[in-house]
């Protein structure tokens, strides 16, 4: 379990500012999704969360800022699926996601039997048993996707970030993997912050919704409050309908002007 606090924490790319002054509280368990239009800074902000873009402000995990960490440390505690990951295309699936295991291992150290049973029981609850053996390079694009977030699930973090998992995923596999990242955080106690286009799914999925636009969070809260037709239009200039299912869910429809 990992809490997550943002104290004014503006992402940058040398002197350019592209997320400004976020203070955000995640408690330990929650799922949170940063959602916004293209550009909004959403990816550049979880990239300083985990300390591949610059950062000022204070980013606190559990209490203790993230600068007192080794990059050992930080790797336990935060595990990150980018939205379009480098990949080593000639490694083979499990080999790829037994690198989720570095952070857990000694320096130097070869994997264990429970490292690799850890692996194994993520392919299989992600549908990726059957390819373990493949090279990254002849998979398809929604089973990347998956291998990604399996190193990432290996990795057995507090704290996940997952932007834009579902991206090339069929509905089905969409759905699979949430479910799962659910699951995860029901059972073991994982933190999600994810960044989500898809506007029904984070509000299936998310305790709260933190939309982002310009650098800047314009609004936050559960996903009823956040996800009104107005909201959405004035910052994806974008016709929709909220409805909602029999269950209460809001769902976002597109509708033709
Ligand atoms: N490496 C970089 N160097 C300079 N500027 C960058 C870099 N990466 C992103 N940016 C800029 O930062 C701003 C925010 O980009 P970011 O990727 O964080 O947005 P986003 O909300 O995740 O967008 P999308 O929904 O399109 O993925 C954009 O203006 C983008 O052009």
């Amino acid at each position: 379990m990992t809490a997550l606090a943002l104290r004014s924490v503006s992402a940058r790319y040398g002197t350019r500012v592209v997320a400004s002054s976020v203070s955000l509280d995640v408690p330990a368990g929650a799922w949170v999704a940063v959602i916004g239009p293209n550009g909004a800074g959403k990816s550049s902000l979880l990239k300083s969360i985990v300390g591949v873009v610059a950062h000022d402000g204070e980013i606190l995990l559990d209490g203790a800022p993230v600068s007192g960490l080794s990059a050992r440390e930080r790797a336990r505690a935060v595990a990150y699926a980018p939205q379009t990951p480098e990949l080593p295309e000639r490694l083979t699936v499990t080999d790829y996601v037994l690198l989720g295991r570095t952070p857990h291992l000694a320096p130097l150290a070869r994997e264990r039997r429970s490292d690799l049973a850890v692996v194994e029981q993520v392919l299989d609850r992600l549908d990726l048993s059957g390819l373990a053996g493949r090279a990254l390079r002849t998979l398809s694009g929604g089973e990347r996707q998956r291998a990604v977030l399996a190193r990432v699930l290996a990795q057995q973090a507090g704290l996940l970030l997952l932007d834009e998992p579902t991206t090339g995923l069929d509905i089905g596999h969409a759905q699979a993997l949430l479910d799962l990242v659910d699951r995860l955080r029901a059972e073991e106690g994982a933190t999600v912050v994810s960044t989500l286009h898809d506007l029904t799914l984070s509000a299936q999925y998310a305790d709260r919704l933190v939309l982002m636009d310009g650098g800047r969070v314009v609004a936050t809260g559960t996903p009823a409050e956040v996800l009104t037709r107005e909201t959405v239009r004035r910052h994806y200039a974008a016709n929709v309908e909220i409805l909602s299912t029999g269950d209460g869910n809001v769902v976002v429809t597109p509708t033709r002007g």
